[in-house]
């Protein structure tokens, strides 16, 4: 009997992952036809069938728990299928995206999102922008004083009737959905400058989450500017219980962080700056700036939400440049929950501020633990290959259980017999992915993860993945 059930089972799942021979896609398209949708708990278990894996046990907590998110429930158990194997015509479309990037530029009140932007407008980048200003209050002062306004060159609408995050997400949809029908072919990039006191969370999902836009726009990143200067006190203050410090919050979600204003500090007390923000988002790109002069691909194609860029994302830029990355500091047959930390010790002498997050200090190490914000990463870096199953389990499971509290997760993964890299990521808990470039055949099998969020629990994680692991 009990043999019966584990092969009605068994069968089930191959059906799952039969079912589940989505290539990846860029997650902006959740929406989109490459994305599966789920309307319903019914629609979901039509698609998935009704079988106990952890993806589907998911979808049920994760509705009750976080409606909004419910409303679009994206994701996929790992497919054993290479993404060539994947005959939907939608997804031929997907390597010719060609729907306009969004950037979202936020950062505390004052850390000068507006002079960042100004500088953008006005440097010659070829690029024809469409800037989305949300402003609290009934004037739009920060809309006066960016300077390309009044040379007409881009346009400039004003959300000026509550926070982007809390109460005028249904306006900003209605925004981009105005420019994408009247002015489509005067722009090719929109950039949304929200409030200093925004939480970023809620913009992201607006993306995933509402269909209008899906066709016509895709979430090209988040840039989260600090005020080097004034950031270590607002990141230490105290919010009463079940208030979010939208500091701690801005740095967990972005893509990419500019250190502005470093004209007012010390090297040292950037140092230590740099270190705690790692600690909060260890994904996340760092740039020192003054007055918001940065490089204008730092702001505008930043890919944060391309799974091709995953492996950039988590192991550097040096990372995808050195084809056999997997060198000494991997651990065998044990995890290493610090990611990149060779490269602490490449760049322990340098003298500047890291353009990846993987060059800080190695004397930031011990900084890679949650502060009082709860807020934090882990890395796991971890040689070897995964029980297909398994993984699919402990992830789908993981990812529905904390779907509050993981805020971002990607990772690259071996799996068996899956001949190709499996990269995903995930926010909270809509997950993408698929399977990427074969395998060197040189090439060391290490898994790489990434988390940000709060209440990671290291231990816990390391464990749970490893025994994921093929014995
Ligand atoms: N010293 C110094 N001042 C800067 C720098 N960048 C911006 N500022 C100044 O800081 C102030 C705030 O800059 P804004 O660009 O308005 O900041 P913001 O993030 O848009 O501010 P809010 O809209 O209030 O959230 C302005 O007076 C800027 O001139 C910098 O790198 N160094």
């Amino acid at each position: 009997m009990a043999a019966a059930l584990k092969s009605s089972l068994q069968d089930i799942r191959s059906s799952i992952l039969a079912k589940a021979l989505l290539p990846y896609k860029p997650l902006a398209g959740f929406a989109s036809k490459r994305t599966v949708l789920f309307s319903s708990a019914a629609s979901f278990r039509s698609f998935y069938g009704s079988s106990p894996c952890g993806f589907l046990s998911m979808t049920a907590k994760i509705r009750s728990v976080t409606p909004v998110i419910s409303r679009v429930c994206s994701r996929r158990p790992l497919s054993s299928v290479p993404r060539s194997a994947y005959q939907d015509p939608v997804s031929q479309c997907a390597d010719n995206d060609n729907r306009i990037p969004v950037t979202v530029i936020t950062g505390f009140l004052g850390s000068g999102k507006t002079t960042l932007l100004n500088y953008v407008l006005k440097a010659n980048h070829g690029k024809r922008l469409a800037v989305i200003e949300n402003e609290f209050g009934e004037v739009d002062i920060d809309g006066s004083l960016v300077a390309a306004q009044q040379a007409g060159q881009e346009d400039i609408m004003m959300l000026n009737n509550g926070c982007l995050c809390c109460t005028v997400r249904g306006d900003l949809v209605r925004m981009i959905i105005e420019l994408v029908n009247t002015k489509r072919d005067l722009f090719d990039h929109i950039l949304i400058e929200t409030t200093g006191l925004a939480n970023p969370a809620p913009i992201i999902e607006t993306f995933y989450m509402e269909e209008e836009l899906a066709p016509h726009v895709r979430l090209d990143g988040v840039l989260t500017l600090v005020d080097s200067k004034h950031a270590p006190q607002h990141l230490d203050e105290k919010k009463p219980a079940g208030v979010v410090n939208e500091a701690v919050q801005q740095i967990a979600y972005a893509d990419r962080i500019l250190l502005n204003k470093i004209d007012l500090v010390g090297e040292k007390d950037l140092e230590v700056l740099q270190g705690r923000i790692k600690s909060i988002n260890e994904i996340a790109r760092m740039k020192p700036s003054k007055y918001g002069e940065v490089d204008l691909d730092y702001v505008l194609g930043i890919g944060g939400f391309d799974l091709e860029r995953i492996e950039k994302d988590i192991m550097g830029d040096k990372a995808s440049k050195d084809s056999d990355h997997g060198h000494d500091h991997v651990c065998d047959s044990t995890c290493n929950h610090e990611a990149g930390h060779d490269h602490h010790h490449h760049h322990e002498k340098h003298g500047e501020h890291g353009e990846h997050g993987h060059q800080t200090h190695s004397k930031h190490h011990h900084h890679h633990h949650v502060h009082d914000s709860g807020v934090g990463s882990v890395s796991i870096v971890c040689e070897g290959t995964l029980d297909l199953d398994k993984i699919n389990m402990w992830l789908g499971n993981l990812l529905s259980q904390n779907a509050d509290d993981i805020y971002r997760c990607k990772g690259v993964l071996s799996v068996d017999g899956i001949e190709q890299r499996y990269v995903f990521q995930a926010v909270h808990a809509l997950f993408e992915g698929g399977t990427d470039r074969d395998w060197g055949a040189d090439e060391k099998r290490v898994n790489k993860l990434v988390f940000i969020g709060k209440k990671l629990e290291r231990e816990a994680l390391e464990k749970g993945f490893k025994e994921c692991l093929l014995k």
